[in-house]
């Protein structure tokens, strides 16, 4: 079967005022249909610039990458993104900010009564349909995410890029916004590519970890395989030897192979 995605020999300079300056090198990654990604490293060395080549949002400076067979060269509605800081929009209830994506992706063949639905649906996947008509303002930063998933899930995408979801979070929102996003990926056998900093949330989540060499031209330096039995359960996983495994290679990738070169 073909890769859904496909980042071939990416490289991404930016022209900076004191120059060019090349973020990333060498960039190949194969991503299936249904696979969960993270991309982990340490700070500046490109995930988010990769992340946002894949959504789009973003050319590369040499290589290309496809998704579904077509070469990107923009954002669309097969890739729903999620940011760090939600960015929902203050003056539309949590209804509204997803309805407005989903009519805008499924408006012009679907009914008000079927784009209701798909937003409710959406909403109550993770677990906010009690809060649908709140503004942003009302509700706390974990129910603003829930908001922010609920809206790149309501449009259907093929993959789910996320950025630091849950960056901005505490530990036990954070937690308990994983396993509900765990939930969500075993009903809906999504494809995700998610960029963290959480050595735990990378295992936790992940059929892949992709290891990111330090800056600047950070490649990809390692791929970890996850095999745990899906669902998973942290509280399971807590005592389970192979977690620690996991857990302790990216550590080592991390903090031996890629620490003497951090700036
Ligand atoms: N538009 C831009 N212009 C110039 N340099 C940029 C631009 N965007 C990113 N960079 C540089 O590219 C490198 C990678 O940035 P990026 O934000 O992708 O890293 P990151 O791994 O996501 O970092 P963090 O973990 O801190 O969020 C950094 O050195 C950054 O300063």
């Amino acid at each position: 079967m073909k890769p859904l995605v496909q980042v071939q020999d990416v490289g991404m300079k930016f022209d900076t005022k004191n120059g060019s300056f090349v973020a990333l090198r060498d960039i190949n990654l194969d991503i299936s249909e249904g696979e969960v990604i993270t991309l982990i490293g340490h700070s500046g060395c490109g995930k988010s610039t990769l992340l946002n080549l894949i959504a789009g949002l973003t050319l590369p400076s040499s290589g290309g990458l496809i998704c579904n067979g077509r070469e990107i060269a923009g954002p669309g509605p097969e890739r729903g993104v999620v940011f760090q800081n939600h960015s929902l929009l203050p003056w539309l209830s949590c209804f509204d900010n997803v309805y407005l994506g989903v009519e805008r992706v499924f408006g012009a063949k679907e009914g008000r009564a079927k784009l209701k639905e798909r937003t409710e649906a959406a909403l109550a996947m993770v677990h906010m349909d009690h809060a649908m008509n709140k503004f942003p303002h009302e509700i706390s930063g974990g129910m603003k995410q829930r908001v922010g998933i609920a809206r790149a899930f309501a449009i259907e995408p093929k993959i789910l890029l996320m950025d630091e979801p849950f960056g901005a979070l505490d530990a036990l929102t954070r937690a308990s916004l994983q396993d509900e996003l765990i939930g969500v990926m075993d009903k809906t056998g999504a494809t995700v590519v998610m960029v963290t900093h959480d050595v735990d949330e990378a295992v936790l989540l992940s059929d892949r970890v992709v290891m990111m060499t330090n800056g600047p031209a950070a490649t990809i330096g390692e791929i970890l395989q996850v095999k745990l039995a899906k669902p998973r359960n942290r509280l399971a996983l807590a005592h389970d030897p192979q977690f620690a495994e996991y857990r302790a290679a990216i550590l080592e990738f991390l903090y031996k192979k890629q620490l003497k070169h951090a700036a």
